[in-house]
């Protein structure tokens, strides 16, 4: 039983340049094959997270809406780009958060375990945490311009 389990671990720890990327990566039902059939994975993704996650749907409503409020208000292109990245950042986040659970729920179903609830619910909380700071960050580039613009 021993050298089974000891030609496993060499297996599993012979370095990726001796063994091509693609072989490295047997585990996988599927490969792309090429750049456009991975974007097509990635789309099926985004299209997953829009479709499954209403928070996610949400973030999208609320990201365009700030954005729009950016452009009506005129921010320069700094500002515009530091509220494209916090929405961009909640929207990654939200999607990360979709695949950890995804992943939890496959290796566990629906069993209890004390470190799947970790898993979920700081995954959770890394979505709160930075849909918060966009939140303030939102309010700080777009509040005083919509103030002057609202002549208040
Ligand atoms: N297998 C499990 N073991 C322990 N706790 C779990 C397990 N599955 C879910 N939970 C708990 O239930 C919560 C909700 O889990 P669920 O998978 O339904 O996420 P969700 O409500 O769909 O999250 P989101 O709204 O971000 O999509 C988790 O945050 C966790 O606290």
């Amino acid at each position: 039983m021993l050298p089974q389990t000891n030609n496993l671990l060499s297996e599993e720890i012979t370095p990726l340049s001796s063994q091509g990327h693609q072989a490295a990566r047997r585990g996988a039902w599927r490969i792309a094959a090429d750049l456009p059939t991975s974007f097509r994975y990635a789309a099926q993704g985004l299209a997953y997270g829009i479709v499954s996650q209403r928070n996610f749907r949400i973030h999208v409503v609320i990201g365009a809406v700030v954005f729009g409020l950016g452009l009506w208000l005129q921010l320069n292109l700094n500002d515009l780009a530091v509220l494209v990245l916090t929405v961009a950042a909640v929207l990654v986040l939200e999607l990360l958060n979709t695949s950890i659970e995804a992943v939890v729920d496959l290796a566990i179903g629906r069993r209890f375990h004390p470190l799947a609830r970790i898993a979920k619910d700081t995954a959770a909380a890394a979505v709160m945490v930075a849909a918060i700071s966009s939140l303030l960050i939102a309010l700080l580039l777009l509040l005083p311009p919509l103030l002057i613009r609202l002549g208040l």
